[in-house]
């Protein structure tokens, strides 16, 4: 008897369903399609020759698994209809009650849906946080590592990278270990392997140790040449190359093998940016090239706005510390004015002069350069009359000395966290910094200050490790470690206290007090080194073209009008608040209390006379009793480490 369409429907039907089952049972895909290699008990290594579309993740899963989350799936949704079906009348009834009282139901939704919400939310939050790390180490390095290497390795393009890259989240420090499982067959290039994890995970001084043998081969990568663990300058030998290296070049650290990292200032990059995110090792950096070069005679700046980042270097020869941002500003300016008038000097001195003819080497270390330029903004918003620029002069000045060449031997050692970095925006201010160093940094941090070098060295916790940037490389660095006490020790013996550069200088210069004058005051930097043969330097302003590189960067002010470089008559005046007429009075301590400081008592300046180094110096004597100048007082008073007395007050 002819079978009917019904008959052959049925049997078509029941014929699939066992099919189906069948696939369920042995873990393969619904459709029936085969794409992977991948058995019962193994996993899938390859898509299948022929197999089109996007293969899904879960074709690679082996059979076993599949089974297991689809009975795992199948009990869930059968549990939930048994227990709702088991008791029909109370479902029923729990359902009738929702309905009649909906409006109450809605509002314990309404609370509960606000509560998950919430809970959902933190938990959401507290998971990106804690998983933060995992998820760059995937996006930044294995996900690129797996992109470049599946095929040399013959893999498919989907297969799980995590299944056979063993990345550690700190794999770039000195002692992580990256294993890779390789493909039994191992008709891959060994060298083209290890070169594409080298480049693509940006490893230096790594060796591979290869392990074809047995059913799993791996490859293993660990770092040989690597800086020391440490660098102190207590060491012996460390101390000894300390000692032999130019003013201009000082020990930044140790690189790979012990080699020494320095940068020579005057013939690779006059000024340096340090970037590191908070406990990443930026004092202990500019500590160390700082009292390098005092030990050499250089004169070093220290512009501090959070006032205690270097109590090494308080009262030691030929250090100036501003921690009050009224001294900040008008020593930027006295700095750009002496780097106006010693433009004009090599000028004069032509090719091939002495370079020491310019005048001792000065260093600015410019703390939290975000938060300084900040405030500079504000206290020239506070203090500048009708008439002034309206863009600080005093950063103006330090725009015009990153711009100034390396023979006015001006150097600037700028400190930037990483949100400061990508403030510091047009590639014109950070080409200033040809050498920049790094430590603890993020990818964006870097992608924003070293471009050039891709891509980015992972960043490693270890103490006082760095990458120091320079010529379009990277190189990774033990950063020297002095003690504050040995740099304070270091930085005041040598030429500092020879006086070898000092000769005829004022070992601390004073404030820059600017006012209308043409002329410097008598104890400007720019009169103090000043070539006597030398016409005096005036206060002109920045050139104009510079203007407003950083203050654009730091969002500070509208661009000043443009001063005209030939005529010094059109230049607008600088006007900071006038240093009160009293200040050059000589008086002791207790009219000082008196009349000038009166939150500090007399047992305090007598204390600080004898114990702070940074105390002024006398000027005079009247009978026994020793005479301060009124305003060096008060701008010790007002640059003291925690002080508020005299502080400036930006409010
Ligand atoms: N080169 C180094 N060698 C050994 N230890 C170091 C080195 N650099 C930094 N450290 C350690 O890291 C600590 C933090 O360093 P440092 O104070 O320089 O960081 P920082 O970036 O200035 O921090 P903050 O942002 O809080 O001012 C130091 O106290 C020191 O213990």
């Amino acid at each position: 008897m002819a079978q009917t369409k019904f008959d052959k429907q049925v049997e078509n039907d029941a014929e699939s369903l066992v099919f189906g089952i069948g696939r369920v049972l042995a873990g393969r895909d619904l459709d029936g399609v085969k794409r992977t290699d991948a058995t019962f008990w193994r996993s899938g290594t390859r898509v299948l020759p022929k197999v089109e579309g996007k293969v899904r993740r879960r074709s690679y899963k082996p059979g076993w698994r599949r089974l297991s989350f689809r009975l795992a799936l199948g009990a869930g949704v059968a549990e939930t209809g048994y227990l709702s079906t088991r008791d029909l009348d109370a479902t029923v009834q729990t359902v009738q009650e929702l309905w009649e009282n909906r409006e109450t139901a809605l509002a314990a939704l309404e609370s509960g849906g606000i509560g998950a919400a919430s809970v959902l939310t933190v938990g959401s939050a507290a998971y990106m946080v804690l998983t933060r790390e995992r998820r760059e180490l995937m996006r930044e390095w294995v996900g690129p590592l797996h992109d470049a290497l599946h095929r040399p390795l013959g893999l498919a393009e989907q297969t799980e990278p995590r299944r056979y890259l063993h990345i550690p989240k700190n794999f770039s420090d000195d002692d992580a270990e990256i294993r890779i499982d390789l493909p039994r067959q191992l008709g891959f290039s060994r060298e083209v392997v290890a070169d594409l994890i080298t480049q693509k995970l940006a490893l230096q001084g790594v060796t591979f140790s290869w392990h074809p043998e047995g059913r799993k081969p791996y490859v293993l990568v660990k770092k040989t040449r690597k800086p020391p663990a440490k660098a102190l300058f207590k060491d012996p030998k460390t101390r000894e190359l300390v000692a032999k290296a130019k003013e201009s070049a000082p020990i930044i650290g140790f690189g790979a093998g012990g080699g020494i990292v320095s940068v020579d200032l005057d013939a690779e990059s006059p000024h340096i940016l340090v970037n590191a995110s908070t406990g990443g090792g930026k004092s202990v950096t500019l500590r160390c090239i700082a009292s390098q070069m005092l030990h050499h005679g250089s004169h070093v700046f220290v512009l501090d706005t959070k006032r205690i980042s270097h109590p090494w270097a308080r009262g030691v020869p030929n250090v100036t510390y501003c921690a009050d941002i009224a001294d900040i500003h008008d020593q930027l300016i006295a700095l750009g004015m002496e780097g106006r008038r010693r433009t004009r000097v090599a000028d004069e001195l032509g090719i091939g002069a002495d370079p020491k003819a310019i005048g001792p080497r000065l260093l600015i270390l410019l703390e939290e350069v975000n938060a300084t330029m900040k405030q500079l903004a504000r206290y020239w918003e506070k203090t500048r009359e009708s008439g002034d620029p309206k863009v600080s002069p005093a950063i103006d000045a330090l725009n015009e000395i990153l711009y100034m060449g390396r023979q006015v031997r001006l150097h600037v050692l700028l400190v930037a966290q990483s949100a400061t970095a990508r403030a510091l925006g047009g590639p014109e201010v950070r080409e200033q910094f040809s050498t920049r160093i790094l430590a603890r940094y993020s990818v964006n941090a870097w992608r924003m200050l070293a471009p050039e070098v891709h891509p980015a060295p992972k960043s490693t916790k270890h103490h006082g490790r760095a990458q120091v940037v320079s010529g379009g490389s990277a190189r990774e660095t033990q950063i020297l470690f002095f003690t504050e006490a040995e740099a304070r020790e270091w930085a005041s013996t040598g030429a500092a206290a020879t006086g070898l550069q000092s000769a005829g200088l004022p070992v601390k210069p004073g404030p820059a007090v600017l006012h209308q004058p043409a002329v410097p005051p008598a104890d400007s930097l720019a009169d103090a080194w000043s070539d006597p043969a030398l016409p005096p330097a005036t206060l002109d302003p920045a050139p104009a073209a510079d203007v407003d590189v950083l203050a654009d960067a730091w969002n500070t002010k509208p661009e000043a009008p443009a001063a005209d470089p030939g005529n010094p008559a059109a230049t607008p005046p600088v006007n900071p608040a006038p240093a009160p007429a009293d200040d050059d009075q000589a008086v002791g301590l207790r009219e000082a209390h008196q009349y000038h400081l009166p939150d500090i008592t007399v047992a305090a300046l007598r204390y600080a006379r004898a114990n702070d180094r940074t105390f002024p110096k006398p000027v005079e004597k009247r009978g026994a009793e020793l005479l301060y100048r009124a305003g060096d007082l008060k701008r010790w008073a007002r640059n003291r480490p925690r002080a508020a007395t005299g502080t400036t007050d930006l409010d």
